[in-house]
């Protein structure tokens, strides 16, 4: 197993690019099921999530071409479309439940297992299923499988989700955009990779209206055609790559942005003292050496994104004074407190809460990736501790990190990658 080994760093100086959104372009993906001509997605970043959905629909029997240099994916739609997604490929990662929708629009029908828990909260698919069935779904659970039946396809209704969930939204667009008549999502998630989806639904020819607002309309039309689509650029990953900045006092220029989705950290960086300089596309970061305390709660977008939180914390623990982070969206998603509290941090969860006290200096130690962002997060305090730091079950950052050692040693960072046994 690999791990990343990561030295203190100096500050962080340079530019850097940002890929494909991850969280878009699964969603992406899983619509190509929709399609009866191939769909060509640009922008596609080479993650572990990425070969999941690509072994995921190929088991579906859709071919899928993938130019790794190019970052470009071509899906051909399936002679037999097979309606049923096992066990083994779903459990590898929760975004691959997104196929349900599609496979019960074009086929009628659709089996796929269930998703498990995970380290950041149990993630129920309920509101999925009750929009399914307001569409009228026939939803049946058994033997860890959940299948879904429109014997006389899927009729266009009102769906209010009791949580704006961006899964949820998703899967209910993607099946609707067949269903006769309209469908209206009330209370509808407003994440810009909502928006990525529809307008990729619309290019193949479906009618969806008012994404990116918290009421969608999908009239239905009888089928879509093949489209050709550029994924937006990982807001998560110019977050991360921002607050990187920030922690290290550097001053680095993140390329290929969309600013406006980065806004709730941009905000709070400037309450911290740092200046972002930004531009449509591009954001520019100067650290300073006197980071204040500030608080924080993670909310649907527009809010804070959750997705940015455990790399915040990182640098909330050598800001000046006491910070407080609400989590709101997870249930529990601090499995980075422990770690960060190993390196020297002064972390206390209350609750939904983490009350965080600035620390001068955190120190280097072995630490492991309990998940995604909270194995960017380590990163990120590596960079800025004493001495080393070692950083096992990398894995969960390679599932959306396509090159975060080679990113950041291009702005001056002490990392590499090395087999464990290897040191
Ligand atoms: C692949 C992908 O795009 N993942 C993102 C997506 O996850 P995902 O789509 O799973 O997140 P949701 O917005 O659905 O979940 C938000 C909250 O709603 C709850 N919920 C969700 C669905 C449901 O049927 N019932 C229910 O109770 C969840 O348990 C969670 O507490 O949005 C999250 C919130 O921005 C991000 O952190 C994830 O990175
Ligand atoms: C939680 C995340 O992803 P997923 O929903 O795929 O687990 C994430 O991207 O931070």
């Amino acid at each position: 197993m690999a791990k990343l080994i990561v030295e203190k760093s100096g500050p962080l100086k340079g530019k850097v690019r940002i890929n494909g959104a991850k969280n878009s372009v699964l969603k992406l993906m899983a619509a190509s099921i929709l399609a009866e001509a191939p769909c060509y997605i640009e922008s596609v970043p080479e993650l572990l999530d990425v070969e999941v959905m690509n072994t995921l629909l190929e088991s579906l029997g859709l071919t899928v071409q993938y130019d790794r240099d190019e970052e470009s994916l071509v899906i051909y739609p399936a002679a037999d479309l097979k309606c049923e997604a096992p066990y083994e490929i779903i459990q590898k990662m929760r975004a691959s439940f997104l196929v349900m929708g599609p496979l019960l629009a074009k086929k009628g029908v659709a089996k796929v297992s269930m998703p498990g828990g995970c380290a950041i909260g149990a993630r129920p698919i309920d509101l999925h299923l009750k929009g399914f069935q307001a569409l009228g779904a026939e939803v049946t659970l058994g033997h860890g499988y959940i299948e879904t039946k429109a014997v006389n396809g899927l009729v266009g209704n009102e769906v209010y989700l009791d949580f704006p969930s961006v899964g949820a939204t998703e899967n209910i667009m993607m099946a609707a955009t067949m269903a006769k008549g309209q469908t209206m999502i009330q209370n509808a998630a407003k994440e810009p990779e909502i928006i990525d989806l529809a307008n990729f639904l619309n290019e193949m020819g479906a009618s969806v209206k008012g994404a990116g607002t918290d009421t969608i309309r999908i009239n239905g039309v009888e089928h879509l055609n093949g489209a050709k689509h550029q994924t937006i650029p990982d807001r998560i990953i110019t977050a991360t790559y921002m607050i990187a900045a920030a922690m290290t006092n550097g001053d680095v220029t993140i390329e290929n942005v969309v600013s406006s989705h980065v806004k709730p950290i941009a905000a709070k960086l400037r309450e911290m003292g740092v200046t972002v300089e930004d531009e449509d596309d591009v954001i520019r970061v100067i650290g300073t050496d006197d980071l204040k305390a500030v608080d924080i709660t993670t909310l649907p977008y527009p809010g804070f994104p959750t997705d940015a939180q455990a790399q915040f914390m990182a640098l909330l623990s050598i800001a000046e004074g006491t910070s407080v982070i609400n989590e709101t969206v997870f249930e529990n998603r601090f499995g980075h407190v422990a770690e960060i509290n190993r390196m020297g941090a002064n972390v206390k969860i209350e609750g939904h809460s983490a009350v965080i006290q600035g620390v001068k200096q955190l120190q280097g130690a072995q630490v492991k990736a309990t998940d995604l962002r909270a194995g960017a997060a380590l990163v990120l305090a590596g960079m800025i501790s004493e001495g080393i730091t070692e950083i096992d079950d990398i894995f969960h950052i390679d599932r959306g990190y396509p090159q975060i050692e080679k990113d950041l040693v291009s702005l001056g960072a002490h990392i590499r990658r090395v087999e464990a046994d290897k040191g």
